[in-house]
């Protein structure tokens, strides 16, 4: 069966969902969590959540580091943005950022356990699949922008712009 690929009209399009994600980089490793809740619940995933009202996406990411690992990341530095064209919940506009310092412990809580990782050992295999195309070259220090078109889990399509240096 061929599956037809949903239709998105990029220049207009605007996702519903406001959401963040932070990658915390120190010695060799990346903080990333177990999501035990949420949106891609039993991913391995960035610490990160929806923007509530009122929001810049810099105040939503440290607020979600708080409530998931007890931690304040610093002068947390905007690398991408991921729009995510979905086809059963809402669209979804990402704003992802990077931090080398943080304040507090990461510590489990009932919406993640924290995973420090080898920046070489990334288990994408459990991960959403999109990662595979942008999280290495983001944790090399490249910018970007992504745009996805997801059926379920499924990634059908995607196109990836690096910022030039
Ligand atoms: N790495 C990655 N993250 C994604 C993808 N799609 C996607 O929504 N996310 C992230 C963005 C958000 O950080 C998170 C979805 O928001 P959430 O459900 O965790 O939001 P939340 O913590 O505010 O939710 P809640 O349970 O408190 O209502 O998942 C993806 O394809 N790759």
């Amino acid at each position: 069966m061929v599956m037809a690929i949903r239709e998105v009209d990029w220049q207009h399009w605007h996702g519903e969902m406001p959401a963040t994600l932070m990658f915390v980089v120190q010695e060799g490793k990346v903080l990333l969590i177990e999501k035990l809740r949420g949106i891609g619940k039993g991913k391995v995933n960035g610490p990160g959540g929806k923007i509530d009202p009122g929001e810049t996406p810099e105040q939503c990411v440290v607020r979600e580091c708080q409530e998931e690992l007890h931690i304040t990341p610093l002068d947390p530095v905007k690398m991408g943005e991921l729009c995510f064209a979905m086809s059963d919940i809402p669209d979804i506009h990402c704003h992802v950022f990077m931090a080398t310092r943080y304040e507090g412990v990461p510590t489990a809580t009932e919406e993640a356990i924290p995973l420090w990782t080898d920046l070489d050992q990334i288990p994408y295999d459990r991960m959403w699949e999109d990662d595979r195309c942008w999280l290495a070259g983001m944790l090399a220090g490249r910018k970007f922008f992504g745009r996805f078109i997801f059926e379920g889990e499924t990634m059908l399509w995607h196109e990836l712009d690096w910022q030039a240096h």
